[in-house]
């Protein structure tokens, strides 16, 4: 379905308008329809040709509809799609986007998936939704990264938002690595507790592993010593924090879109 919204104003880091006028009351947006705002904005990245990471989640969804949607108007052609989780894939299958993986594709044009914090950075937690690894996988490999989030997702710092910070981790002694990712954390207020999913059990990813997630207390400081850290234990798959990966943030907020650039000052 085509997105009956006209944003009211498109920001950018290389405009100076940065607070317009307020919409009128009954312009009210919900979160959801922000999110698909932000999504659809990302989808004007894609060209014909060009090989996408799927992104996965509540608002990289609707850049896989859109995306879906414009391949079927055929007003896109030879997409190829590489999803970031089971999921996606399924979803991207329902809307006949051709697909492949890395091992085809180890080049990927653009990616564009949602994020659960962002820093004034552009760095980033994902894996809320639990699909981390093959997200950062398939976004490390991408020449552009396109983030679209509602500006709930803004954070002045990683952790900011006390909602879990996502580890994948093998199964294998499990409580072992949460007890030393706590101590690697326990310098921000860190709690360390296995994510559960249906019945009470615990929640599995895609590749067959565990999550534990980290509620911090304190700004982490240096994201990039901290990173390191949790990916020398033995037990850890992969962590939720994505460092200086993204190339573009899109949020969307009640006053409109902004764009924000990887390496701008703002
Ligand atoms: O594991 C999930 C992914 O990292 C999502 O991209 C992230 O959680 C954001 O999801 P949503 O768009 O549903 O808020």
């Amino acid at each position: 379905m085509a997105l009956a919204y006209d944003p009211l104003f498109i920001t950018s880091d290389k405009s100076p308008i940065d607070v317009p006028s307020p919409p009128p009351p009954s312009m009210t947006l919900t979160q959801d329809e922000l999110k698909r705002i932000a999504a659809y904005k990302a989808v004007d990245f894609v060209q014909s040709n060009m090989v996408l990471g799927l992104g996965t989640g509540s608002t990289a969804k609707h850049a896989v509809d859109r995306i879906g949607e414009l391949l079927r108007q055929g007003k896109l052609e030879n997409i190829v799609g590489i999803p970031t989780s089971k999921k996606t894939q399924e979803q991207a299958l329902s809307l006949n986007i051709p697909l492949s993986d890395l091992d085809a594709h180890p080049v990927i044009d653009l990616s564009i998936d949602g994020a659960d914090e962002v820093d004034p950075c552009l760095n980033l937690v994902k894996g809320r939704g639990g699909s981390l690894l093959r997200e950062k996988m398939i976004e490390g490999a991408s020449k552009k990264f396109v983030v679209i989030v509602d500006e709930s997702k803004m954070v002045k710092h990683i952790g900011g938002s006390k909602m879990a910070l996502p580890v994948e981790t093998v199964p294998f002694c499990w409580k072992f690595t949460a007890e030393r990712l706590r101590r690697v954390m326990e310098g921000y207020g860190c709690e360390a507790k296995l994510r559960l999913g249906e019945k009470g059990k615990a929640f599995v990813t895609d590749n067959g592993n565990y999550i534990v997630d980290m509620y911090l207390e304190k700004d982490m400081g240096d994201l990039n010593a901290v990173s390191d850290e949790i990916l020398r234990l033995p037990g850890v798959v992969e962590h939720g924090m994505f460092l200086d990966m993204a190339s573009t943030v899109i949020i969307a907020g009640e006053l409109g879109v902004k764009i924000k650039n990887k390496h701008s000052s703002y």
